[in-house]
């Protein structure tokens, strides 16, 4: 059917992480879902390249590989035909069953690494740099780096939307179509502690990605909709490479830093079928002003398609 009037949305195909990955030690493209795959599907042609002994094939899943594996097979079985919640809570550690926050090993530590080398070399550039949120002074915006749409967006339509709709589906988890990437730092001399905040997102992302630091605990309370008596907020600590999923009105913050440096990726996930109806930030219907990229995840309704055969 051919339409107008509609804005045409263009698009890429998620498959950055997992498909035609490219080794260039070994000068090939692969498809990577997990060690076992790779092996049955590249071990000859690898070992024909010089992949040969444990200890390469070894070096080649941890240099190579951006995603951890406990990742991708949660996102697999989210995604796979009769998969449901129990299923997938066998596959993560629920941190708090009460305030459904989860924890799942993310990207693999030489990714960490390789990120964390890029996010030092932009803040040492003078290349211009918004600030990551208002609460945050120090850090980077993902797509100022130029790493919102190959990482962050295949991250979520592919990966997280499968996960997030088992575990949220009442928060807009199989609804999520934008996001806010960013990179809060924390350091002796910059900012120390984020005081207790509800995001702006109805999902919240939140990986540790080093370096080596004491303090800087996470904390959570209740829910910012629905205030509790004051209680004991749970304390959960950071694992390089780890995330948190948690939902973003669920109030929290984090404890002052004591020594060393602290980086954590934190992604907003938005679905604009929630927020459309509500602003997570003023509880009232949105009041909508154009924005850039995704601006704060709001749309406006879509125009009409109008089949233009029926014109003619
Ligand atoms: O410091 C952290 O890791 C949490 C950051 C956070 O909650 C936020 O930026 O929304
Ligand atoms: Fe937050």
């Amino acid at each position: 059917m051919a339409t107008a009037g509609a804005p045409r949305r263009f698009c890429r195909c998620a498959c950055f992480c997992t498909e035609n990955l490219y080794v260039a030690r070994y000068g090939l493209h692969v498809r990577f879902r997990g060690e076992q795959q790779l092996r049955r599907d590249y071990g000859p042609i690898l070992r024909s390249r010089g992949c040969v002994s444990t200890t390469d094939f070894q070096q080649l899943l941890a240099e190579d590989a951006a995603l951890a594996p406990e990742f991708l097979a949660v996102a697999e079985y989210s995604a796979s035909p009769g998969a449901d919640l129990k299923g997938l809570l066998q596959r993560l550690e629920t941190v708090s069953e009460e305030k459904r926050i989860y924890r799942v090993p993310v990207f693999t530590a030489p990714f960490c690494q390789a990120l964390l080398e890029e996010l030092e070399h932009f803040e040492q550039s003078d290349m211009p740099k918004g600030r990551p949120n208002t609460m945050n002074n120090y850090g980077v915006l993902l797509h100022e780096l130029g790493l919102d749409e190959p990482l962050v967006t295949p991250l979520r339509e592919r990966f997280l939307q499968p996960l997030m709709a088992l575990l949220y589906p009442d928060c807009g988890g199989g609804q999520l179509d934008s996001h806010r990437a960013f990179v809060v730092k924390y350091a002796l001399g910059q900012d120390l502690e984020l005081g207790c905040h509800y995001d702006n997102a109805e999902l919240t992302l939140n990986v540790a990605l080093g370096k080596v630091f004491t303090g800087g605990a996470l904390y959570f309370g209740g829910l910012f909709q629905a205030p509790t008596a004051l209680t004991e907020p749970l304390e959960v600590e950071h694992v390089v490479g780890q995330g948190i999923l948690h939902r973003g009105g669920q109030l929290h913050g984090a404890r002052p830093l004591a020594t060393g440096e602290r980086w954590n990726l934190i992604i907003w996930l938005r679905a604009s079928a929630v927020r459309n109806r509500l602003c997570p930030m003023c509880c009232r219907a949105p009041d909508l002003v154009d924005d850039e990229g995704f601006g704060d995840g709001f749309t406006r309704e879509e125009p009409a398609t109008v089949d233009v055969c029926a014109l003619t």
